[in-house]
């Protein structure tokens, strides 16, 4: 069967072809309106605890690249915010663009974003978490463009092993958290999954500050393929999904 990706072919606008929640009521991402957005007195700061010896990988899966973190214990977790309970971080990785004003999937806002991927441990696995509608808490994080940014760097240095699709490699010791903004203000609405399958499982939690980036580190983002060594290249770059109707959902707001 077709695999899908981000070309005209295979893109954002085919997906509900084999997905068919992509036309569903908590689609994500969405334009994040910061005027519309309900400041929640309720909602708790971000409780966020990571362990970098839970860091394991980096891996070139054909769509983004993402850092792989063992999650078979409360090591790395998220909790707190608009959360109840205790979710572990699973991976974190990127969209991005071709240009650097384009590129991130929330509020069209600069050349890229992160996503910290986080499941619900009152399920077994994220497999199972994936499914359910409290089962995924994402941690969005806009890039914006400007200064270089040394935190990321470790990050891009690991690009030549990783070139091509399927290529993983070794990836000890990192600590996420130097890669948040130094404010956790955030916005939260009830979402998906940006690719497929789309699921509506994700509780999104969009970070107000971005970090920066620069262009000549962008640059190295987009030297990375969507394609398997031996095909011909094409470069992994656009790999994000536009904004979704909002349908009615509120979006909230840890701030004033
Ligand atoms: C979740 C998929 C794999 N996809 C993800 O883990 C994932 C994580 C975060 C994002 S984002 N960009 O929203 O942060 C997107 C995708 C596995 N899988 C495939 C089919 C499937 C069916 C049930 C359970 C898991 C399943
Ligand atoms: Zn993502």
């Amino acid at each position: 069967t077709m695999s899908w990706g981000y070309a005209p072919h295979n893109g954002p606008d085919k997906w509900a072809d084999n997905f068919p929640i992509a036309n569903g009521p908590r689609q994500s991402p969405i334009d994040i309106v910061p005027g519309q957005a309900s400041y929640d007195p309720g909602l708790k700061p971000l409780n966020i605890n990571y362990d970098p010896s839970t860091c394991m990988d980096i891996l070139n899966n054909g769509h983004s690249f993402q850092v792989t973190f063992t999650d078979d214990t409360d090591s790395s977790t998220l909790r707190d915010g608009p959360i109840s309970g205790v979710y572990r971080l699973k991976q974190f990785h990127f969209h991005w663009g071709a240009s650097d004003d384009r590129g991130s999937e929330h509020t069209v806002a600069g050349p890229a974003e992160l996503h910290l991927v986080h499941w619900n441990t009152k399920y077994p696995s994220f497999g199972d978490a994936a499914s359910k509608p409290d089962g995924l808490a994402v941690v969005g994080v806009f890039l914006k463009a400007g200064d270089d940014n040394p935190n990321l760097q470790k990050v891009l240095d690991s690009f030549s092993a990783i070139k091509t699709k399927g290529k993983q490699t070794s990836f000890p010791g990192f600590d996420p958290s130097i890669l948040l903004p130094g404010s956790l203000d955030y916005w939260t609405y009830d979402g998906s999954l940006t690719t497929p399958p789309l699921l509506e499982s994700v509780t999104w939690i969009v970070c107000k500050e971005p970090i920066s980036v620069s262009s000549g580190q962008m640059s190295q983002f987009r030297s990375l393929l969507f394609t398997p060594e031996g095909e011909a290249e094409c470069c992994m770059v656009d790999n994000y999904r536009p904004p979704q109707p909002l349908k009615g959902r509120p979006v909230r707001a840890s701030f004033q």
